[in-house]
Formats: structure tokens, C-alpha cells, sequence
């Protein structure tokens, strides 16, 4: 019998970035406690299980109960005096105790490579030096004009690995990518951009927005802080953040702020946004009544990290002012935040989900007289997956109030934000869309058709020999995050990981990790591609494209801050290529925008790829004492529970059934549309189909479902000639989006094996 393991009742968006897997139940059978010790905390788990399942079984009302109450597991992860990203210390690093034991104590079997020894290391390190002068000697190599036409050409289409049956596709730029069979989702997105539309978008947007005389305002704002009459503590707020000058989207959006004008903003990556909303509202609310302490701030964030992240800057400019801050932002001790929020906070910075609960279930968070509200990465919050959440938020707070919305990649689109409710919104939109930061370099790897399966090889090639420091890496799946990051760890690499199967403290605890250097690597799901403003951030990589274009210039955003210089490398093959094209097209329409290929040889990413294959026993074991782990620590989480409920039984049966606006039903579908937002329509059936959409299915459905079934089995949906004429039923690629990293390929596709369209 599983430990009955009673979740968070509220759902935040971070909880939404993928769906769930249940790993948990199906390795507490496969699980057998080998020491003693470890059999003595299951016997006493089990039991206490079985006690508690008894509970549950005698009084059904229990259920409601449980998920209600705060349990004194000595866990919950209290940031109340949070700055920055300072660790409690409990979110233990699992992966690196495991590895490092088996690295003290074991010699793998069957011939498995050896976790490097110190000796061997050294040896490693020889070589790689060796191999990084013939890398440097490529990048000294003259880098191409990226104004230029050619720029696209010797960048993408000038690789080194020169197939002469390929170089017919290599004709115009990114259509060396595929042949010209269209991509479903290119076919739903040239659909949607139907010129007719267009200017239908246009005139709404006429009607919609506030007339352009609001620039005079800005004008008139002239180009510093000092000049927009800032009160004084706020101005020392910015100069102790050494903020001497306001960036273009703070000096547009701060006057109008200060007005009191509704703001639909857009600034390309690490531009100050933030500072864009936090420095007017701070002045505003110098001159609020103070007589008696009201709630008139709502912040919303789509992750907790980026609430946490807003909140530590919002309080260093606000530390010469009297306002207050409180806290609703899921995974954080709620009974600490309802205290905060009885004394009625100025300002509330929150997650949706721990927003909501708060507002049905709790008297301390009042929002009846919120007086502005701003969604910060709105375009984020805007979509489909959350729009639930949204809309409670907004139907419950005063429609009398001003909006604010930000996002890099911000939608002026009207239907999205009548739904916000917005009053004649001042549109600021600093940089054309779809920009990317102006010191920033993009580099794509290109996998020709058929080396897919090496993609792991080319990532452990760039982090081992390319770029090595203050690398975040992303990662479509959790699982796949999870997997590279056993693999970096039996490799020596130092790495830290962030998804949303982690605990609020292990995410605490591994971003504390990277930025203060002890990681070298984050490897992480979309869940950090928004906002998070990490100091030296030198590179990003993409193990794979992610699902939009947007979603790319988010995570490209994470490095090359605030007028820094940064690095993007994308590992492209052909499930990548939409992506990538209109990354390069957007990279060709900015000017001084770089991007260029970066060659790999693929002597060096086999050779990496073998070791990983080689090491795949060593990978699975890992995963295994993990889940073993796993299953004893939430037995003993069970056990306190069971303990807190004869405890507190009274208390506990005292205390008010929590609401929730959306059934246990649309909480999951609203969980699994989030995840197609991020993952594409794979992601639906990212657990073996069980997402998948019931009854009968139109027939674009099936074809699209086929498609994902095909790209999953490594199939191709578009060919080269070359490949084309290949054998059919030979799969082209695995080890894709959705293909295990590291993993054999299989060579048996599931599916039918599929040519030419
Ligand atoms: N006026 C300023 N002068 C100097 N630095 C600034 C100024 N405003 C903001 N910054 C710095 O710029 C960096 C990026 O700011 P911020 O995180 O607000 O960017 P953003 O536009 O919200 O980015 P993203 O789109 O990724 O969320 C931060 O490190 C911040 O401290």
C-alpha cells in the first residue's frame, strides 16, 4: 500500500509546469528495504500508515480535514526574513549523497565506467585541454556580420559537418532544417496569422488602447529618476541598488504609473520591469491614509521563485519608506503569511493558487480594497492553463482599480486583455516584439537527421569543454533535468536542478547553490525560463528548443542582463526547427543581434554519448536508492502526520472545511492545459497517454496525436532527401523532446514508421 501522502490543497502555477509523474507509487512495490535501519523506519511507516488509513476509512469528512492542517513536521520552509536566496538547509541534495557514497564504497558491474577517480580526472582534464584548443582555434575563427544576409547562411547553414546529400537543403537559410512537408504547428500558427485578422487586431486596438498623447507625459518625465519627482526615501531606495539612471521601459512607465493609468508594458529581458511597477507604486503609496492599515497592493507571479525574488527587491527599495510587505506564495509556511497579512501589508506579493486559498479560506488576506493590481510576466498568466485561477482573482477584487501587466514578450492582443478588465490601458511597448537582449550571442548546434540519439553527447561535450561556468540548462521534462543531472554528477560535474517535483526548500536550496557558484550548472524546466534575475549568469543552454519562440527568448533572457554580455546555445535537430527558425528570423530583423553556429565535432559528442550510454547502469541505480529514499521519507512524513492527528484530533476536527473554486476535475484538466502551453500537445500524454483527451476525437485530434506518437518513436515527419530514401521503419531520431537522454536507441518504433507526407 502506498503512503498515503495528502498534498498542498492549493495549487500554485508552479505546481502547473508539468504534469506530475507517480513515480512514488509504483516504486514503493518495486522498493526493497535493504538495512536493517531502513526496515525498522518502514515497519514503523507502514503501520502508522495503515493507523492512518483507518482514520480516513472510519470518517470520510477526514479527507477535507487533513489537507487543511498545517502539520509540525519541522519542515515547513519559513522565509520570513528571506533576502536573496539564503538556504534553511533541510531541502536535502539527494542526488549528490547517493553518488557520492557509491563513489566511496562501489565498483560498478559489467564494466560500467568508473565515476572519475581524482587520477583519472587529471587525465580527463589533459585531454580536454587539448581539445579545447582546437575549440578555440573554431571561435577565433571570424565571427559572421550579423546585419548581413550571410549572417544566417555562414552562421546556421556553414556547418562543419558537411553532408554533400544534405547540402541541396542547405540552399535557404533554416530549410536546411527540413524538407518542405509542413510541421503541424506551423500550420496552426500560419493560420492564426491571417493578414484579414490582422487588421481586424489592429482597429480593436485603435478603439482599445489610451490615444498616444501620453507622450507627453513620458516627455515631460525626462530621462531621470530625479526629474520624476521621486520622493526622497525613494530615491535613497534606488541609489543604495545603485540604480543611477532609469532604464527606457522604467523612464516610460513610471510617470504614467504615477498617474494612475492602467499599463499594458513591454520591455525586452532583464530591462527593470519590476522596478518599472515597484518605483511608482512605492510613491504612490507614500501618500495613502495611514490611519488605518489596508491591503491596496496585489502583486501576482507565475513561480514562487520570482514572487521571492520581487519581494527581496521590492523590500531594498522600499527600506527608507514605512511600507509593509506580506506574503501568499505557495510552498511557504501559510500560517506565517497569515499572520503577516492580519496586520494588512501595503503590498502583497503572491502565487495565484496561495492567493486564492487565502482569499476563500482566511480572514487575514482582505482584498476588497485593492486599489492596483499587476500581473508581472502577464502574457504567462494570461494563458489558457491559468486563466481559471486569473479569473477568480478578478472577479473577486475591486473592478474600480489600476492594472498593470508586464511581460518581455507581452500580448497586446484586445481579447486577452478586456478579460483583465483593463481602462483605456497606456500601451508601452519599449522594444519591437519579439526581441532578444542586445548583448546577447545566440549559438545553435545543429544535429544533422539521424543524430538526435547523440544529443546528450553534444550537451556533456559543451558543458565539459565550452562552457563549463554559470550555465543554466534547460530542459523540456523534469525527468529528462532529473536524468542529466544523475549523469553530470557520476561525471564529476557540479550541477543543481530546479522543476517542479522538487520541495519549495530542495528548489530554495539549489538555486542558493548555483548562485553562489557551488553549482556550476542549473539544470531546469521552464519553471526558472521567466524572471529569475541570477547575477553572471554566462550561458544558457537549450538541451532542446522549447515549445515557443517566446518561451526560447524567456530562457535566452536568463543570461545577458541588464546591459551584460551572455551566450545561448541551442541544441538543434529537426523536432527543434521550428523554434529555431523563427529565432533566427527575429535575430536577422534586429539589428546587432548575433547568432552563429558553433561546430561540433561528432567524433567528440559520440564519444561523450558512449560514455553516457556506458553509464546508464550507473544512472538507473542512482534513480533507484533515490526512489527507495524517497518511499521511506514519505513514510516518515506519514508518520508525523499520523502522530499531529492524535495530537491535535480536536483542533484539527474544530477547524472549517477549505473551499477551493474549481473541483478536484478541472484542477487537473486546468493543470494538464498549463502543461500543453509549456510542453506542447506531448506533454498531454507525457505519462503514457493517460492525459490524453477522451471520447471521440475529431480527426485533426487523431492526426495531431499521430504526429506526437510519431516524433516520440523518432520518427520523422518531415525528411530530408537523403533520409527519405532511407529504409523505412529505421527511426531517425530518439532521443528528442520526449526520448530519455542518454538512453540506447531502441530501433523498434512504436507506431507506424512513416515516410514522405
Ligand atoms: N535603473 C536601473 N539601473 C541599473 N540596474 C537596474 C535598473 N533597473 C533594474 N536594474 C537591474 O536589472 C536587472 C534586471 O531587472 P529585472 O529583473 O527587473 O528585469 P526584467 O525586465 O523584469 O526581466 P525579465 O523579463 O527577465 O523578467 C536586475 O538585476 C536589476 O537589479
Amino acid at each position: 500500500m502506498a503512503p498515503i501522502i495528502e498534498d498542498d490543497f492549493v495549487l500554485t502555477l508552479s505546481d502547473n509546469d508539468e504534469i506530475p509523474d507517480d513515480e512514488l507509487e509504483e516504486s514503493e512495490v518495486e522498493a526493497a528495504p535493504k538495512p536493517s535501519l531502513k526496515r525498522k523506519r518502514a515497519d514503523k511507516a507502514q503501520s502508522a500508515v495503515k493507523k492512518l488509513k483507518g482514520e480516513k476509512e472510519a470518517g470520510e469528512e477526514d479527507e477535507g480535514i487533513l489537507s487543511d492542517f498545517e502539520f509540525d513536521d519541522g519542515r515547513a520552509a519559513d522565509l520570513a526574513d528571506f533576502d536573496g536566496w539564503d538556504a534553511t538547509g533541510n531541502g536535502r541534495d539527494t542526488i549528490s549523497d547517493i553518488v557520492n557514497r557509491r563513489k566511496g564504497v562501489q565498483k560498478p558491474a559489467n564494466g560500467a565506467l568508473t565515476p572519475l577517480s581524482d587520477a583519472e580526472e587529471s587525465d580527463v582534464d589533459s585531454e580536454e585541454d587539448e581539445e579545447e584548443e582546437v575549440d578555440a582555434d573554431e571561435m577565433s575563427e571570424p565571427e559572421a556580420d550579423s546585419d548581413a544576409e550571410a549572417d544566417v547562411d555562414d552562421t546556421i547553414n556553414g556547418h562543419a559537418e558537411t553532408d554533400e546529400a544534405d547540402a541541396e537543403d542547405d540552399d535557404n537559410e533554416m530549410e536546411s532544417f527540413a524538407a518542405p512537408v509542413a510541421h503541424p504547428d506551423d500550420v496552426a500558427s500560419e493560420a492564426a496569422s491571417d493578414a484579414g485578422e490582422d487588421t481586424a487586431e489592429r482597429e480593436k486596438q485603435a478603439a482599445f488602447f489610451a490615444p498616444a498623447e501620453v507622450d507627453a507625459v513620458i516627455t515631460n518625465g525626462g530621462g531621470s529618476f530625479s526629474s520624476m519627482s521621486l520622493s526622497r526615501p525613494i530615491m535613497r531606495g534606488l541609489s543604495e541598488l545603485k540604480f543611477v539612471s532609469p532604464t527606457p521601459i522604467q523612464r516610460k512607465a513610471i510617470p504614467v504609473a504615477l498617474e494612475g493609468k492602467d499599463i499594458v508594458g513591454g520591455a525586452v529581458t532583464g530591462s527593470g520591469k519590476t522596478g518599472a511597477f515597484i518605483i511608482p507604486i512605492l510613491e504612490r503609496l507614500l501618500f495613502r491614509p495611514k490611519r488605518v492599515p489596508t491591503t491596496r497592493v496585489a502583486i501576482l507571479m507565475p513561480t514562487r521563485e520570482l514572487a521571492l525574488q520581487c519581494l527581496a527587491v521590492s523590500k531594498k527599495l522600499a527600506s527608507h519608506t514605512d511600507v509593509t510587505f506580506g506574503r501568499a506564495i505557495g510552498g511557504l509556511n501559510s500560517r506565517e503569511q497569515e499572520k503577516e497579512l492580519k496586520l494588512r501589508p501595503d503590498i502583497v506579493i503572491a502565487t495565484p493558487g496561495r492567493f486564492i486559498d487565502f482569499m476563500r479560506n482566511s480572514p487575514a488576506l482582505q482584498v476588497d480594497k485593492i486599489e492596483i493590481l499587476v500581473l508581472d510576466e502577464a502574457d504567462r498568466m494570461l494563458e489558457e492553463g491559468f486563466a481559471d485561477e486569473l479569473n477568480e482573482i478578478l472577479d473577486t477584487i475591486p473592478k474600480s482599480r489600476q492594472t498593470m501587466l508586464f511581460s518581455a514578450t507581452m500580448t497586446s492582443r484586445v481579447d486577452d486583455l478586456v478579460r483583465v478588465g483593463m481602462q483605456r490601458p497606456v500601451r508601452l511597448m519599449v522594444d519591437a516584439q519579439k526581441t532578444s537582449a542586445s548583448g546577447l550571442t545566440q549559438e545553435f548546434v545543429r544535429l544533422r537527421p539521424g543524430r538526435e540519439t547523440s544529443r546528450l553527447g553534444y550537451l556533456m561535450y559543451l558543458c565539459s569543454e565550452v562552457h563549463r561556468d554559470r550555465v543554466i540548462i534547460f530542459f523540456r521534462q523534469k525527468k529528462d533535468a532529473h536524468r542529466v543531472r544523475v549523469v553530470f554528477a557520476l561525471c564529476g560535474l557540479q550541477a543543481a536542478e530546479l522543476h517542479g517535483s522538487m520541495s519549495q526548500e530542495q528548489r530554495i536550496n539549489s538555486m542558493e547553490a548555483f548562485r553562489s557558484g557551488r553549482a556550476s550548472f542549473l539544470l531546469a524546466t521552464d519553471l526558472a525560463s521567466r524572471g529569475l534575475d541570477i547575477k553572471g549568469i554566462e550561458t544558457v543552454i537549450n538541451y532542446e528548443a522549447p515549445q515557443s519562440h517566446e518561451i526560447y527568448l524567456h530562457r535566452v533572457g536568463r543570461t545577458a542582463r541588464a546591459g551584460r554580455k551572455g551566450i545561448s546555445c541551442t541544441i538543434a535537430a529537426e523536432p527543434d526547427r521550428k523554434v529555431v527558425k523563427a529565432a533566427v528570423k527575429a535575430a536577422k530583423a534586429q539589428t546587432g543581434a548575433q547568432i552563429r553556429q558553433r561546430t561540433v565535432d561528432p567524433k567528440d559528442a559520440d564519444a561523450w554519448q558512449r560514455r553516457c550510454d556506458e553509464l546508464e547502469p550507473d544512472v538507473e541505480d542512482v534513480l533507484q536508492e533515490e526512489k527507495e529514499e524517497k518511499v521511506l521519507e514519505q513514510t516518515e512524513r506519514t508518520i508525523v502526520k499520523a502522530e499531529n492527528i492524535e495530537k491535535y484530533g480536536d483542533e484539527i476536527a474544530a477547524r472549517p472545511k477549505k473551499t477551493w473554486f474549481q473541483s478536484e476535475k478541472d484542477k487537473v484538466a486546468s493543470k494538464a492545459k498549463g502543461s500543453v502551453v509549456l510542453n506542447g500537445a506531448s506533454a498531454g500524454d507525457a505519462d503514457g497517454g493517460k492525459k490524453r483527451p477522451k471520447g471521440k476525437l475529431s480527426n485533426k485530434q487523431k492526426k495531431r496525436l499521430q504526429d506526437t506518437d510519431d516524433r516520440k518513436a523518432g520518427l520523422e515527419w518531415k525528411k530530408t532527401k537523403t533520409a527519405q530514401e532511407k529504409p523505412k521503419g529505421k527511426p531517425a531520431s530518439k532521443a528528442g523532446a520526449g526520448g530519455k537522454p542518454g538512453g540506447k536507441p531502441s530501433g523498434k518504433p512504436k507506431g507506424k514508421p512513416k515516410g514522405k507526407r
